[in-house]
This record gives structure tokens, sequence and C-alpha cells, in this order.
């Protein structure tokens, strides 16, 4: 087993939030947002975490975990760290804040041991630990990202968004475990309905990639998870009729909630829906996060000092 290397002073990661499923894409798609979580990781005497809640500067730490596994399997014995994590994501669940922590660590550890940042070997190793692709994918490669895993692996298409899309993140205060989320979805589905979904995840994308809100308006009606998954969250039809009437093109449960992702044809337009979903007067929700945001096209940085 060889040491990581401890010539490098200082490594800092950063990381944008993603929104998987994208509505009709479910656990095959996601995109990324302009919300980057940034990492900075010097060697240290012992392990040292901070910018975070108290709960995770333990050695259970996402971060540090995502490093030491991949040291492991890069046959590399890792070197303590001082992780430095500052992180504007909500950790309410839908914005894949826990993809951010695997994707840095695993980057972390990749330049630590010598290898140098690779992001298709990162895209493995961190699927491998997140369990899925729908995050980690975006998270890496930017843009709206479409998976499929076979014998092989996992396979990652990218694709650019079209700049006239805005989109709006609305995360109520409170969570919802994706494995509760995970257990309403039904067991199987009809011939209908999959047919339904293909034809309509595929005009999601050409609408994601050529920025038609029409179009993206009549693609993202899924009928796979959004109408179990929805109850979940108290807030949903409230948000959803207002974000729509203010002049969203389409309104869609963020991975698996609880955040919502309003998506309009243009940065005023998401404007207008942001105020109106913060200032709902009938069925306010207190204490709700709302942010206009671009999409994210570059995916992960890495940088070595
Ligand atoms: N800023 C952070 N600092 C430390 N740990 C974090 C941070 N953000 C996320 N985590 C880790 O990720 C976990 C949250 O992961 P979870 O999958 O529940 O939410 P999410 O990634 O926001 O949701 P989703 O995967 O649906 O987008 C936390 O419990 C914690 O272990
Ligand atoms: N595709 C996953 C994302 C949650 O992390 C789901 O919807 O359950």
């Amino acid at each position: 087993m060889s040491d990581t290397r401890d010539e490098v002073r200082k490594v800092v990661v950063t990381v944008p939030a993603t929104s998987a499923n994208v509505g009709v894409g479910y656990d095959c798609l996601g995109l990324a947002l302009d919300l980057p979580a940034r990492f900075t990781f010097e060697p240290a005497r012992e392990l040292l975490i901070d910018g975070c809640e108290e709960r995770f500067r333990g050695e259970d730490n996402l971060v540090w975990t995502s490093y030491l596994e991949t040291c492991k399997n890069l046959l590399a014995k890792p070197i303590p760290l001082h992780i430095t994590i500052d992180s504007p994501i909500p950790l309410s669940g839908g914005l894949g804040s826990s993809s951010t922590c695997v994707v840095a660590g695993v980057a972390a550890a990749q330049v630590f041991c010598g290898r140098g940042y690779e992001p298709q070997s990162a895209l493995e190793a961190a699927c491998r630990i997140e369990g899925h692709p729908d995050n980690v994918a975006p998270a890496i490669m930017g843009g709206l990202v479409s998976s499929f895993a076979d014998a092989e692996g996992t396979h990652s298409i990218r694709f650019d968004i079209a700049d006239n899309l805005a989109f709006v993140v609305i995360a109520p205060p409170y969570e919802v475990r994706t494995a509760d989320a995970r257990k309403v979805m039904p067991e199987s589905v009809s011939t209908d309905v999959a047919v339904w979904q293909i034809g309509h995840a595929v005009a999601a994308v050409n609408a994601l990639e050529s920025g038609d809100a029409a179009l993206l308006a009549r693609a993202c009606q899924d009928k796979l998870h959004e109408p179990h998954r929805s109850a979940l969250i108290a807030d949903y039809e409230p948000l959803r009729r207002t974000a729509l009437a203010a002049g969203a093109a389409t309104f869609l449960i963020s991975g698996s909630g609880s955040t919502m992702l309003a998506i309009a044809d243009g940065k005023a337009a998401a404007q207008r829906v942001a105020d109106a979903v913060e200032n709902m007067v009938e069925n306010h929700v207190d204490g709700v996060w709302v942010r206009v945001l671009d999409a994210n096209a570059c995916g992960a940085t890495v940088e070595v000092a």
C-alpha cells in the first residue's frame, strides 16, 4: 500500500447542488444548479472538520468516509485532513447535499493519492458510494445528465441546458426521508404508464436542451412517482398552484423531496414565481427557502495548491 502524497498543501473542491428525476426521469435524469458547495482539504495531524453542523463533525462525516473509501480502493494509505465545509445547500433533502460531500471526498482522495482528479473514475466511485447516479453524475459533469446502468457499469450522457431557462428552488422547512419516499412507489406499473414516461422523458430532455418552455410544460407530466410522493409534502398543492399561476412552465418534486423545483422561461419570470411562493397569504409556508438559480454547466471543479 502506498502513502498518500503529503506534498499537496491544499485541495479545494467545488461541487454544485443538483436536482434528481426532473419529473419524468425517475432515477435516470438529474441537472446541476448554480448553487455550489466548497470543500477545502489540508493535511493535518488528525482529522478536523469545521464549517458544518456539530453533528456532522465526527469520523462518520460523509466527506471523510468517501475520502477513506476511495483511498482504500486506490490502495493508498489515507493521511489525516483538516476539512472545511462551506455549503449553502439546504439539508432538508432534494438538492443533492449528500452528493456534494461524496464527490468532494472522492476527488480529494484522488488528488492526495497522487492520481490527479479523474472525472470518469470519480463518477464510478461516487455512484458506488451514493448508490445511484442521478445526483452525482450532474454534480460532476454539470448540465443535464441521463444515466443508465448495465453489466458494464453506469453510463451517463450529458446535455447542455438552454440559457433562457431559470430554476426556482423551493425548500420547505421539513424533511422527507428518501427511504419513506421510495416506500410509496408502486412495485410495478402498466405498459401504458411505461410508454407515457418514455415519450415524455425524451421530450423533456429536448425541451430543456432547446429551451422550449411550452414543450417543457407538456413533457413534465410525471405518472410514475410524483402522484404517489406529492402527498408526503404537506405544502405541495398550494405551492404548485401558486407557482404555475405565477407563470412557471412546470413544477416538480426535486429528487425525493421535500424541495420542489419550478422552471420558468427567463429570470424575470422565475423571480415572479419566487415572489409569489414566498408571499403566499393563504397557505403561507413559514420558513420556506426560495432561490432563483441558473443551471450549472461545468460541474465539479478541483484546485490544487
Ligand atoms: N453541509 C454538510 N455537511 C456535512 N454533512 C452533510 C452536509 N450536507 C449533507 N451532508 C450529509 O448528507 C446527508 C444528507 O443526505 P440526504 O441524501 O438525506 O439529503 P440530500 O442529499 O440533501 O437529498 P437528495 O439526495 O434527495 O438530493 C446528511 O445527513 C449528512 O450526512
Ligand atoms: N432518484 C432518487 C433521488 C433521491 O436521492 C429518488 O427519487 O428516490
